[in-house]
């Protein structure tokens, strides 16, 4: 059984690094990862291995923007498009692959998730091909700073959770900017949270989000923003409402300094992939120095 987790997200939610952290965490549990890259925009020096599959070696953004007069977001259009006429090179590509997990690492243009039909039909060619397939949406701890921006990040994780239809996961990423988490030594809420930022008891109130959060905005500078505008307050009430009548929307917290919340969050996926089960557990065992050598 070979298995895909698509990484989506807005830009710079840490897609790339948690697709590396992830890789590095299966391959020391000694299970084969893989990671594709989907950015056809991607730099040299984006990935911290090199990914099995890529994108750029069938088209890069670069060469459709100067060989086709195209700008950035049509050029990356242009690029899906032509990823979805040449499914063989891709297939071929996956031929290599049996029972492993390739972590397909995706760009960060948010309407390629909410808008366009190229997502869905590479995961509805990659289930044909076999492949079990989920997705983890990263939106990052700093949408938690101001309730309106959150609000539309839920609105855009929703969104693109409709549009893809597979199973689905929601990541809050970036997590050791906020506090510091349950198991580390320093989790006396006394101390307060670590660089100012959001007090870990108001975090559970996004991470599950509580739609009252959007409906009592009264205080602070978002009192200003509400006699500006008495229909924004409308609009607000739809929306909580929205979020109320579909409670499909919540995040799982994910720190990359600490093992264990990178454990939950695989874990997550496993089961969303009812990853295993046809398989046998494997023996767990020690690293050394050697062991990231012959990774990809
Ligand atoms: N503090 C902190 N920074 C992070 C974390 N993950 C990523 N970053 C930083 O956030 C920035 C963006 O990370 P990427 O992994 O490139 O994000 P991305 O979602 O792949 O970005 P695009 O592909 O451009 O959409 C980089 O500067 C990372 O170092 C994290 O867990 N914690
Ligand atoms: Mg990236």
């Amino acid at each position: 059984m070979r298995y895909a987790v698509f990484v989506t997200g807005p830009a710079g939610a840490g897609k790339s690094t948690f697709c590396t952290s992830f890789a590095t965490h299966l391959q020391t549990s000694r299970r084969a990862a893989h990671i594709v890259n989907l950015d056809p925009a991607a730099t040299g020096d984006a990935f911290e291995y090199e990914p099995a599959i890529d994108i750029r070696e069938l088209v890069t953004l670069e060469d459709v923007m100067s060989e086709m007069g195209m700008g950035p977001n049509g050029g990356l259009v242009y690029c899906f498009e032509y990823l979805l006429q040449n499914m063989d090179w891709l297939e071929e590509e996956l031929g290599g692959y049996d029972n492993d997990y390739l972590i397909v690492d995706c760009p960060g243009q948010i309407e390629l998730y909410t808008h366009h039909p190229f997502l869905p039909s590479l995961v509805r060619n990659l289930q044909r091909m076999g492949i079990r397939t989920c997705a983890v949406y990263l939106l990052e701890s700093q949408f938690m700073e101001d309730r309106y921006k959150f609000f539309s990040g839920v609105l855009s994780a929703m969104s693109a959770m409709v549009n893809l239809e597979v199973p689905w996961i929601n990541i809050m990423s970036k997590m050791d900017l906020v506090s510091p988490t349950p198991s580390s030594s320093s989790s006396d809420p006394s101390t307060g949270p670590r660089n100012g930022k959001r007090a870990r008891r108001d975090v559970a109130r996004y991470l599950d989000p509580d739609p009252l959060l959007l409906a009592n905005a009264r205080d602070g500078h978002d009192k200003f923003r509400e006699r500006e505008n008495e229909r924004f307050h409308e609009l607000n009430r739809a929306i909580v409402q929205l979020i109320e009548d579909h409670p499909l929307v919540s995040f799982l917290p994910l720190d990359l300094s600490s093992t264990d919340s990178l454990e939950v969050v695989v874990s997550h996926i496993d089961l969303t992939l009812q990853y295993g089960e046809d398989e046998e557990p494997k023996e767990p065992h020690d690293l050394d120095e050697g062991d990231f050598a012959d990774m990809e």
